[in-house]
């Protein structure tokens, strides 16, 4: 994408066109907010524990301030990249969000298109409302990624990477942080989870294997069905050893998402992934864990170049991603935000808050200095 953050020509567009969504974070999500009832609003605002670090997430980013360079003739940018062999038009995908039609009854449709209208790969969820087969056709010929929940079924685990492969997925997102899911104290105070109602299992509902498991079919006996998946969706005695399974089942790259630690995202490159995602779940899991942009160049530095390393976590504005990129990610994830864009106006709604995140981020990287995401690097950057 070239020359997109011009603020002159925004705000002439903002004039045009209606402003669907706030522009600034804090305004969309207090508007979802309204818009939204508490039970859903909280499952998708809150965190684990005291939310201690979902805060830091978005605080740590800001301890690292940019240092801009002059007289570096950025007038002509690009800040496409290109990963796994692919050009991308934004160093952004959009992060896995299961069971999106709490917000919106269109779901990971409205942002599979919206993400796909804007050149940004939509990585869909294993517990997506929509089957990760419609999600494909809604957007033929886009670029997106698959993300496994790995249950304790292994045939179920696998009949999902090969539905994703057969249905065009370009890789196969593991997510490594939620074997359970963490202590999260407003969906227990609500007794709120929305996988226990038929939409929020609707990607299971369509595979071949997790049904030949059931008695009778969800359409006869959908309580049975999320009986069903609340026993085997997560499994906390998966190790290292366990990713050679996946491995033999496809031959899309296959990257691991939530590694913090330097030490996993060395055994991870010893167990030949093709890339890392340093994340926290937006603080969903690990109350008091690190905040990701902080555990961020320590995994970059043992990582060495050989794979590429994304991010996510805090994602909030354009200086964040010159931030994560500088400090060496190849790519950020964004989460959060996006769900508040679909609550608020669906795919025109996500396709707004895309676009007003790209423009900001091609516009900092293009006044701290930058032509391209090429000319990011930590010289850029002091942490205060
Ligand atoms: C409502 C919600 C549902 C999520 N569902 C998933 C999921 O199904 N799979 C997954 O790997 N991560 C899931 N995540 C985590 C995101 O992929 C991402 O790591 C997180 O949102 C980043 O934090 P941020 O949104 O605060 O930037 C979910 C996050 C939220 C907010
Ligand atoms: C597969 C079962 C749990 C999905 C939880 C969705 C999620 O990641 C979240 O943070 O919520």
């Amino acid at each position: 994408m070239r020359n997109f953050g011009n603020q002159v020509q925004f705000t002439v567009y903002q004039q045009l066109e209606k402003n669907l969504v706030p522009v600034s974070y804090e305004e969309l999500e207090a508007r979802a907010k309204e818009e939204l009832e508490a039970k859903p609003f909280d499952y998708v605002a809150a965190s684990a524990g005291i939310e201690d670090t979902a805060r830091e997430n978005n605080l740590a980013f800001r301890k690292w301030k940019i240092v801009p360079r002059m007289l570096r003739d950025t007038s002509d940018r690009d800040i496409g990249i290109e990963l796994f062999g692919r050009k991308l038009n934004v160093p952004l995908l959009l992060a896995p969000i299961g069971v999106q039609s709490i917000v919106h009854p269109e779901g990971e449709i409205a942002s599979a298109r919206a993400a796909a209208s804007m050149g940004v790969p939509f990585i869909a969820s294993t517990a997506s409302t929509y089957s990760l087969e419609k999600i494909s056709e809604a957007t033929e010929g886009a670029e997106k990624w698959f993300q496994l929940y790995w249950s304790n079924d292994h045939e179920l685990a696998a009949s999902m990477v090969k539905r994703a492969e057969s249905a065009g997925y370009g890789a196969i997102v593991i997510t490594l942080d939620t074997p359970m899911m963490g202590w999260r104290e407003k969906d227990i105070h609500h007794a709120y989870l929305p996988f226990l109602e038929a939409k929020g299992i609707g990607n299971y509902l369509e595979d071949p294997v997790f049904r030949s498991r059931l008695e009778r079919s969800p359409e006869e006996d959908i309580r049975s069905a999320i009986m069903h998946w609340a026993q085997i969706f997560g499994n906390p005695s998966l190790t290292w050893r366990d990713l050679e399974f996946i491995r033999s089942q496809t031959n899309l790259p296959i990257l691991l998402k939530g590694v913090l630690h330097p030490d996993d995202a060395r055994l991870a490159v010893e167990s030949g992934v093709d890339g890392l995602i340093v994340s926290n779940h937006g603080g969903r899991q690990v109350d008091g864990s690190i905040p990701a942009v902080d555990a961020l160049p320590d995994v970059v530095d043992i990582v060495q170049g050989d794979i590429p390393v994304l991010m996510d976590s805090g994602i909030r504005r354009g200086a964040d991603i010159v931030k994560a990129l500088s400090l060496g990610a190849s790519a950020v994830l964004l989460g959060r935000p996006y769900m508040y864009g679909l609550a608020l106006a669906g795919e025109a709604g996500v396709r707004q808050v895309l676009r007003n995140l790209i423009a900001d981020f091609d516009l900092t990287m293009a006044l701290s200095g930058s032509r391209s995401v090429d000319g990011l690097g930590r010289d850029l950057l002091k942490k205060v």
